[in-house]
């Protein structure tokens, strides 16, 4: 059964998610609504439970009611309420299927519409892409902390989303009517941090506006571990008094905002290198938060590029299932970032209509990684707290999965370039290449 052009514009002109399976299971189309609201391009062809439930197996195989198994049987519509826990909280589906009979009566297929159903999910419609248990346990861990106004540093490597978690942790707290602001740390001086916190320093003496005379927002510190050591004695006073005190004067000022801070550096390194106040390191490490590399978490890949092709401000091209299987096997190490601007790239300057992986390819550059390795750029790495205990940092790293490696040896079948460039472009040195060949017998024959 195909679904026809008509067919298709009357799906598509639904305000409710609907797709129509097949008795296998298997998606013939889903309309418009529903890729926007599953985050979906290629559905084509795959199973309903994988798209919904990411279970290979039917809902039946797995223990679970089937309304398309119920109106196999009764031929009627049949609907179901599924709950399932997503970061900070649950949801519910709601799952109608209809089936819509042939000429002779029989199912031709059915139309399955999914309603999403109250739940409390922390991050919801925030677009906050959490498929990979990674980005789960980030989000779970915010949801417990969202109602506290505990001071949060968020670690993680550049362009992972530590500004956006502490954004949607913020959304998500009583202050989120308040502002979300942005302090850079890096060269921010005693006078710019006065000035945002206390207002600027109008004609008559007196200060005029900033954080003080907005209270109840939440204050983001980037790249903490920049900060200045004066500045460092400030942020400590500011986490333990709330007050800020211009520099000179007596009067200290209230500044209600919540504190949250960010690195991609080893806090702890720089704390016993003498560089980072320890006061001010026990503060934040009370309540750390990882964010993953997103070598990490592939299984976000998949949707974050649809998200990308969807707000990015490049043309939106259809990636094919080949181009989301590339870009799940390809390293990430400039994290989402990159693939935010590797995906605009291929969007911006491909001729083609669709982005398959032939396309992609067209548009690699040398990864930034093999240079860095080269130029020995230090990455963050596993901390373990002065006080002994410890936490992994997320990291660049240079092994691969078992998934990755099972791509890597497939790749190499169809590779004509050299090795040095197929190490590369997984982000693996020549020598874990050759290791990794040995270990799978792999021979020039094959
Ligand atoms: N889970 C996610 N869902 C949707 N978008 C994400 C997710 N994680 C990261 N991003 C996107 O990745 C990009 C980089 O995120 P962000 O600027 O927050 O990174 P960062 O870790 O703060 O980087 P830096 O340390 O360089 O400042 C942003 O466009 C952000 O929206």
């Amino acid at each position: 059964m195909s679904v026809d052009q008509t067919f298709r514009t009357v799906l598509d002109s639904l305000d409710e998610p609907q797709l129509i399976v097949r008795s296998d299971y298997t998606i013939a189309y889903a309309n418009q609504a529903f890729r926007r609201r599953f985050g979906l391009v290629d559905h084509v062809g795959r199973r309903c439970h994988e798209v919904l439930f990411h279970e290979l197996q039917p809902c039946s195989v797995c223990g679970e009611a089937c309304p398309l198994d119920r109106a196999l049987v009764s031929n009627q519509a049949e609907t179901l309420l599924r709950r399932e826990l997503v970061p900070g909280g649950e949801r519910f589906l709601e799952i109608t299927v209809t089936p819509v009979p042939d000429a002779d009566g029989t199912p031709a297929f059915f139309m399955e519409r999914v309603l999403v159903r109250g739940g409390n999910t922390f991050g919801a419609g925030a677009g906050i892409v959490a498929r990979s248990p990674a980005v789960r346990a980030v989000l779970q861990k915010l949801s417990r902390i969202t109602s506290l106004d505990v001071p949060v540093l968020f670690v993680g490597a550049s362009g992972t989303g530590k500004e956006r978690f502490a954004k949607t942790l913020h959304e998500n707290s009583r202050r989120a009517a308040n502002a979300f602001i942005v302090m850079n740390c890096d060269g921010l001086t005693e006078g710019a941090f006065e000035a945002e916190c206390l207002g600027a320093v109008d004609g008559s003496g007196r200060r005029q506006g900033g954080l003080a005379a907005q209270p109840g927002g939440t204050l983001y510190f980037d790249e903490v571990a920049l900060l200045s050591k004066p500045l460092q004695r400030r942020l400590v006073q500011l986490i333990e008094s709330g007050m800020v005190r211009a520099c000179g004067s007596a009067e200290a000022r209230a500044v209600d905002y919540r504190i949250l801070c960010a690195t991609k550096y080893d806090l702890r390194e720089r704390t016993l290198a003498g560089a980072f106040r320890k006061d001010l390191y026990y503060l934040l490490s009370g309540c750390r938060v990882n964010v993953p590399c997103l070598n990490d978490r592939i299984e976000d890949i998949e949707e974050l590029a649809q998200e990308i092709m969807r707000t990015g401000a490049a043309p939106q091209k259809p990636l094919t299932t080949n181009a989301i299987d590339y870009l799940q096997l390809r390293r990430w190490d400039g994290n989402v970032r990159e693939l935010e601007a590797f995906l605009e790239r291929a969007a911006l300057f491909s001729d083609a209509e669709k982005l398959d992986r032939a396309e992609l390819e067209k548009f690699e550059e040398e990864p930034l990684a093999a240079l860095s390795e080269q130029r020995r750029v230090p990455v963050p790495t596993a901390s373990v707290g002065l006080d002994g205990s410890s936490e992994a940092v997320p990291e660049a790293r240079r092994r691969l999965t078992a998934t990755q490696t099972a791509a890597l040896m497939k790749a190499l079948s169809e590779w004509n370039g050299s090795k040095r460039a197929l190490a590369r472009r997984f982000g693996i040195s020549e020598r874990t290449l050759y290791r990794l060949l040995r270990k799978h017998n792999y021979s020039e024959r094959d």
